[in-house]
């Protein structure tokens, strides 16, 4: 419970059960073939935690336009079409992508008709050789080796509906930002942008990233799992490195394995958990929804902000 709280909780068993009359339900097809898209998701999370989600989003969706629609006539304005974006938070290794690539699919079957995006704040890091240059390549992920002004500027041009908009993407397997590449986003309906730092607030510039979100969640899990998964994820990310030289994971994979894992250990505590100590968790209250996941990954009960 979150103290002082102007959320609802909410249990699992309780959210399953929501839903708006006047929305049709998805078929079992449509349904199995979510699932079939992702290995991770089963097909109870599906109907359970994702289908009130996207009702829930709809809501929101609605709201949006709606009021965009009346604002522009009030202020003898034309209409200009803006994407909805939604923000998905969390610490490093929480499940934010996993998160945000279901709700990325099941929105793409709750509106056929329409673009969902998806970007990862993680192209939005500083390259390793600009990091090393400003001493903090220690602190990856933290606020400081993110470019701010870029993302802000991404999210602008996302906004105000540019028919494309670049964005430089992330490597896990370099574990660097891929130069002299980008992907392009192209008219979305709607954009989720996943990463720690959505809901941050930056010191030096006048808008922050979170003024152009229109619904944000925060995976949220406790301490000793999310370093269970990250541990976990590293040692997928090692062995898929075993036959791969230029992976930057090939060093740990040919070498001792549990002196890698120990190392690996250093680095979830002395950087990504005082990451989420000092500068994620701090921002959990100003996301829209907080989904919590126990043991495995299982989402045992929602916040939802009343206010
Ligand atoms: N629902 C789930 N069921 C099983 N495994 C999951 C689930 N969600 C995430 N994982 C696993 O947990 C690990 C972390 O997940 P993910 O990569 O989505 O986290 P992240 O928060 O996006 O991390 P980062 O910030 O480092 O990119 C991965 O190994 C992923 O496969
Ligand atoms: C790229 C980030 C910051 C976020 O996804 C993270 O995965 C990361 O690389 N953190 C730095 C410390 C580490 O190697 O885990």
């Amino acid at each position: 419970m979150i103290p002082n709280s102007n959320y609802y909780q909410i249990s699992r068993e309780e959210w399953r059960t929501f839903h708006q009359e006047d929305v049709p339900i998805l078929s079992e097809d449509k349904l199995e073939s979510l699932i079939s898209l992702n290995d991770k998701l089963s097909l109870a999370d599906v109907k359970d935690i994702y289908l009130p989600l996207v009702e829930v989003i709809d809501l929101y969706t609605k709201n949006y336009r709606s009021l965009r629609r009346m604002k522009s006539k009030f202020l003898d304005r034309p209409y200009e079409p803006s994407p909805m974006v939604i923000g998905v938070s969390g610490s490093v290794a929480v499940g934010k992508s996993t998160t945000a690539r279901v709700l990325q699919n099941t929105l793409g079957k709750f509106y056929p008709e329409k673009n969902i995006g998806l970007v990862t704040t993680d192209g939005f890091l500083y390259s390793n050789a600009e990091l090393i240059k400003r001493g903090i390549l220690t602190r990856k992920g933290f606020p400081e080796s993110y470019d701010m002004e870029k993302l802000i500027q991404f999210l602008l041009d996302v906004k105000i509906g540019k028919p494309y908009v670049k964005y430089p993407v992330y490597s896990h397997r370099i574990y660097d930002v891929i130069s002299d590449d980008y992907n392009v986003l192209h008219e979305p309906d709607i954009l989720i942008v996943e990463g720690i730092n959505v809901l941050q607030l930056p010191s030096n510039q006048q808008i922050y990233a979170s003024d152009f979100f229109d619904f944000s969640i925060y995976v949220d899990a406790e301490i000793e799992n999310i370093e269970k998964w990250y541990i976990e994820r590293f040692e997928m990310l090692m062995d898929l490195a075993k036959d791969q030289p230029d992976n930057y994971y090939y060093n740990y994979a040919i070498g001792d394995r549990d002196e890698a894992i120990a190392m690996a250990r250093e680095v979830w505590k002395s950087v990504n958990l005082k990451n989420l100590q000092e500068f994620i968790a701090p921002t959990m209250t100003r996301a829209d929804l907080i989904i919590h996941k126990s043991d495995n990954h299982h989402i045992d009960y929602l916040n939802i902000k009343k206010y």
